[in-house]
């Protein structure tokens, strides 16, 4: 079954939020769903809301006002925490409301024992639990980890909205959780509530359908980089990651290119391997480059085991750009990929790998049209088929770049027609490895085909149709702030 993980619902929401569709408008989605599963199982009686300060509490209240005008129901909210605390704009728009609407009681709870004194769960007949959803970060704090406790003690029915509190929505571990009856889960199936694990904490998962609008999940969009700068700015200098180029050889340009677009991006080290005849001109290019010289003119199979040496203390490999295509440069090139645990597969280096991946490599290739169907695809409506079949994940480059890793395709629709100008393959290819040390292969190669269009549409205000890859490298750090 497809599912999703909590950073990919969270881009999905940013996308939502860049296309027009408000978060407002998808909560009052999910809190109408509550309040009808709700209604379907008790029909009449008394419920209780268990309510977080973030958007999961946001659902609660929505299904709070609209259970509060049903005569045959009785609604009680306990929110966890002091309203003054709500942590979103949406959440605390839908609390506010809640003084208008015909509710029994609302409490706000500091500590465990105030929620036993008012024992409203012993009253109820069933309870919602919206204290925690994909917003869970750490060790359960307190007093949640409590009231958790005083759910799970009850002998009541649970609705647990998104996720049960406490369960991790990407399938890590977890120290305690609500034990629900049902879960009502927002768009996707979670990708946590997919695994074994799961069937301990909720004997069922309904998926709703919130409207969300089909472009927020197909088009990559500012959301989606959001998710990623959000992990970046969390890890700490020199996980960055380290790139290995292997380019060049005819051509000195195109490695030095890929190079600066991976420093650009925020690699932490950018070291070019290419053949001695261009690696002087290579370094000559820029001192942020480290420069290995290989032992001929081309890449060939002489160079293999500098390279394998190389790749050990490298995080990820781009390989292709500038290679040419001599026979001992293709030879080479499919005995380095094996070696390769993270590798980008661009241009030249199209024409030397086997396919499918090998067993312990994951491959990002970046082709253009002819390049992809060198390798036996088709077009844009063949890159899932291709990718599922072959392994690697496809960024095919293109007016609209189709991207895919078999299981999901996405769009990228930024970038201009003066990008046709050569290198600018050459800074996708060193933007997709620089993401790819800390992102995976999907991620890596949607935000990269996004940066890179996007900061070609800035170079393209200033520069017109004269635009260069070097005016796209230097605008990648003004879309990536
Ligand atoms: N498109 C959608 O998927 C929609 C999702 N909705 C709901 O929004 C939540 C996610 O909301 P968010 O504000 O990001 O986070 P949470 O409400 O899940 O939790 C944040 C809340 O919890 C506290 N907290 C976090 N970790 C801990 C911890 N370890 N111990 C104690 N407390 C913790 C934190 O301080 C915050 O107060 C999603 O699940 C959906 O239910 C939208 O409403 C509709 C669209
Ligand atoms: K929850």
């Amino acid at each position: 079954m497809r599912s999703i993980t909590s950073s990919r619902m969270r881009a999905i929401d940013a996308n939502c939020e860049y296309l027009g569709l408000k978060g407002l408008q998808l909560m009052e989605n999910a809190g109408a769903a509550i309040a009808r599963e709700v209604k379907e199982r008790i029909g009449s009686g008394k419920v209780i809301f268990i309510a977080g300060r973030g958007n999961n509490g946001g659902d609660a209240f929505v299904a709070a006002r609209h259970l509060a005008s049903d005569p045959d129901v009785t609604v009680y909210i306990a929110l966890v925490g002091n309203a003054t605390r709500i942590r979103t704009d949406d959440a605390r728009h839908n609390f506010n409301i809640l003084k208008h609407c015909n509710i029994e009681g609302i409490t706000e709870i500091t500590d465990a024992s105030q929620l036993k004194k008012k024992g409203w769960i012993d009253d109820a007949d069933i309870i919602v639990d919206a204290l925690l959803g994909t917003g869970i970060s750490g060790k359960l704090r307190e007093p949640e980890s409590t009231v958790i406790d005083m759910i799970n003690d009850s002998d009541k029915q649970v609705i647990a909205v998104d996720v049960p509190s406490g369960f991790d929505p990407d399938g890590g571990d977890i120290d305690k959780a609500v034990i629900a009856d049902i879960t009502l889960t927002f768009h996707e199936m979670k990708t946590g509530l997919t695994t074994s694990l799961a069937r301990e904490y909720t004997s069922e998962v309904k998926v709703v359908n919130i409207g969300v609008c089909t472009d927020a999940e197909r088009y990559v969009g500012s959301g989606d980089l959001k998710v990623l700068q959000k992990r970046h700015a969390d890890s700490h200098k020199g996980n960055s990651g380290r790139i290995l180029i292997i380019g060049g050889g005819p051509y000195s340009g195109a490695p030095a290119l890929a190079a600066m677009a991976a420093l650009r991006t925020g690699a932490d080290i950018v070291t070019v391997a290419a053949p001695a005849s261009v690696a002087g001109t290579i370094a000559s290019y820029s001192p942020n480059i480290i420069v290995r010289p290989l032992s001929s003119d081309v890449l060939c199979e002489e160079d293999v085991g500098t390279i394998a040496e190389l790749i050990t203390s490298h995080d990820v490999v781009v390989i292709g750009m500038g290679l040419g295509r001599a026979e001992r440069t293709k030879t080479a090139i499919s005995k380095i990929i094996p070696f390769c645990k993270k590798v980008v597969v661009d241009a030249d280096g199209l024409y030397g790998i086997e396919l499918p991946v090998p067993e312990d490599t994951t491959m990002i290739i970046t082709p253009h049209a002819g390049e992809f169907r060198s390798l036996g695809g088709h077009g844009a409506d063949d890159v899932q088929a291709f990718s599922r079949e072959n392994g690697p994940t496809v960024l095919l480059k293109g007016k609209e770049d189709t991207i895919s890793n078999g299981e999901r395709v996405a769009i990228n629709s930024t970038g201009n027609a003066g990008m046709t100008v050569g290198g600018t393959g050459d800074v996708l290819a060193g933007i997709s490895g620089a993401l790819f040390a800390t992102s995976s292969p999907m991620e890596a190669a949607c935000c990269a085909a996004f940066i890179n269009g996007a900061a070609g549409d800035l170079a393209f205000e200033d520069k017109g149709y004269g635009l260069l890859a070097t005016d796209v490298i230097d605008r990648i750090t003004d879309v990536m702030k």
